[in-house]
This record gives structure tokens, sequence and C-alpha cells, in this order.
């Protein structure tokens, strides 16, 4: 039914002070006209000063949630966020082995901005193994692609060398985003394609405290584009632009790393 509303779907923890998990995944989709389902794998208790306490979801609830959006839904793309510990893991790569979600992208996420684990540590070997070969697209910080590859990147060849390691455990597209990158100026990612076409994306470094849910909000705006059908290139162009204009007008929301303005770059574009 190829009139049907472009449908999407986050897998992650829920942040209720909602600036980040799949609170700004779900907002971000609506500021992108998708219709946004989730499968909430932990709920968090956070804010803009840090992750108060996690709470995993089981195997039961999460395979529940699963069971449900595929009964009824034609989900069209879908990522990966938070995923908390080995038996949530491997229950997610089993549900996306099993049921057909369109173009997969992994956010590895690992550690919040204020420091609190979100994966635990045993549990990336079973991201490397069961997930990355699963992935249309990863989309790691500059930590977890360290964690991912064992490369130190300190300069933007060790960027490209990652992202090339990346693609040969078996992720087809690689976005590697450098918000950790120890440039003043410029916040500028590198994409490396699965047609082996690769590119920078350059943008003015924002100086602000308030970039909780960076992440989330790029990869899930590829997600939202995806969906409309958007090829791959297109739709993280497109996200970059959005994540951009979203850190540089900021909103006043909290005491510590506040949420982004997901208003600013507009919908429909
Ligand atoms: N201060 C900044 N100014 C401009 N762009 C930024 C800034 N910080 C991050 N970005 C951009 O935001 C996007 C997300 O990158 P980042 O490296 O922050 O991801 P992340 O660490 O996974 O985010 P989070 O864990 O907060 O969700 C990238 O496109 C990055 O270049
Ligand atoms: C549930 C959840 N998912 C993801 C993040 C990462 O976002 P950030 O690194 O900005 O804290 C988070 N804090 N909470």
């Amino acid at each position: 039914m190829i009139n049907e509303f472009p449908q999407t779907l986050t897998i992650a923890g829920s942040d209720c002070g909602g600036g980040a998990g799949m609170q700004a995944d779900l907002k971000t989709m609506q500021m992108r006209r998708v219709f946004g389902a989730t499968v909430i794998v932990a709920i968090t208790a956070q804010n803009t000063l840090g992750v108060q306490k996690a709470y995993p979801l089981t195997t039961e609830q999460i395979n529940a949630q699963f069971a449900s959006i595929a009964d009824d839904f034609r989900i069209r793309a879908c990522k990966t966020g938070m995923l908390a510990d080995i038996p949530t893991v491997q229950i997610v790569a089993e549900n996306l082995r099993r049921y057909d979600f369109g173009p997969y992208v992994l956010d590895p996420v690992m550690v919040a901005k204020g420091g609190a684990k979100l994966l635990a540590d045993d549990a990336i070997a079973e991201v490397k193994r069961d997930l990355i070969p699963l992935c249309t697209l990863i989309t790691p910080n500059l930590p977890e692609t360290e964690k991912l590859t064992g490369i130190k990147v300190e300069q933007p060849e060790q960027m490209k060398e990652a992202a090339r390691q990346l693609q040969s455990m078996g992720a087809k597209n690689v976005l590697v985003k450098a918000g950790h990158f120890n440039d003043p100026d410029y916040a500028t990612d590198y994409v490396l394609l699965a047609d082996q076409r690769d590119f920078w994306m350059k943008a003015k470094r924002v100086h602000t405290k308030r970039t909780h849910g960076t992440g989330d909000t790029i990869s899930s705006c590829i997600v939202a584009e995806l969906a409309k059908g958007k090829p791959i290139e297109e739709a993280i162009k497109i996200s970059k632009q959005f994540v951009t204009a979203s850190i540089a007008n900021t909103i006043q929301i909290g005491h510590g790393h506040g949420p982004l303005n997901l208003w600013a770059f507009g919908g429909e574009k």
C-alpha cells in the first residue's frame, strides 16, 4: 500500500526530561512529517543535569511491543538508541531479524552527556556482533567510534580509517559524528557510503552546553527522511542541517546540558 503515510520506529530508552532518547526521536520525526512509533527498552529518570536512575525493561515487555508494532504498522525505517545491556541488545537483534522495518539506523549510544553509562561495557561486543551487520547506517560519536574500532581518533584521517573498519565489520554506510572532536571552530562529520563515495559535512561549532540529544536528533531525522524515500546521501545532509539549526538557535530549558530547539530548522523542506 504505497500511499500509506510514512511510518517510522525508534527502539530506545525513555528520557523523562524530554531532551534525548525516544522523546527527542519522536519530536524530530513529528517535525519531519512522518509518523513515529516506539519500542521502549529502558526508562531513565534524567534531566539536563544528568541521569539519576535507569531501569531496563524485561525481554517480555520488549517483545510484546515489537509484536504490537509489527502486527499493525508498516514501518518504513527504524533506529536504535540506548540499549542498556546484553539481554536487551540480543532481544532487539532478534526482533530486527524477525520483522522487516526497512532501513535500520544504528546509533550506538554508550554514555550520556553527563557521563552516565547507557550501555554496559560487556554489551559492546554484542552490538558489534549482532547489530552492526544488520544496519543500513551506523552513526557513532568519537568515543563510540573508538570503543567499536579500537582506533584512537585524534585526526580527520583516523575518522576515515575507523569508518572503513566499521564497514568491514558489516555496516553498509557510516556517519562518524564530530561533536567531540577537538576543533574549536567547526563540527565536521565524516560520511562513508556503501558505494565507497565519501564526504565531509562541515558546520560552524556552536559554543553552548545545550547539546542534550544531538545524536538522537540527527539519527532520527535520517530515519524520517529515509522513510519518505530520500536517498541516503540526501537524508544525511538534510539531517546535518536540521541538527545544526537546532543547536544554533538555543532555547532555555533546565540548568545543565539543555535540549535542542527542534523548531529551528522547520518541517518539510
Ligand atoms: N557544539 C556543536 N556545534 C555544532 N554542531 C555540533 C555541536 N555538537 C555536536 N554537533 C553536531 O551534532 C551532531 C551529533 O554529534 P555528537 O558528536 O554530539 O553526537 P552524540 O555525542 O552522539 O550526541 P548525544 O550523545 O548528545 O545524543 C553531529 O552532526 C555533530 O557534528
Ligand atoms: C534515554 C537516552 N538516550 C540517549 C541519550 C544520549 O543523549 P546525551 O548524550 O545527549 O545525554 C540519553 N541521555 N538518554
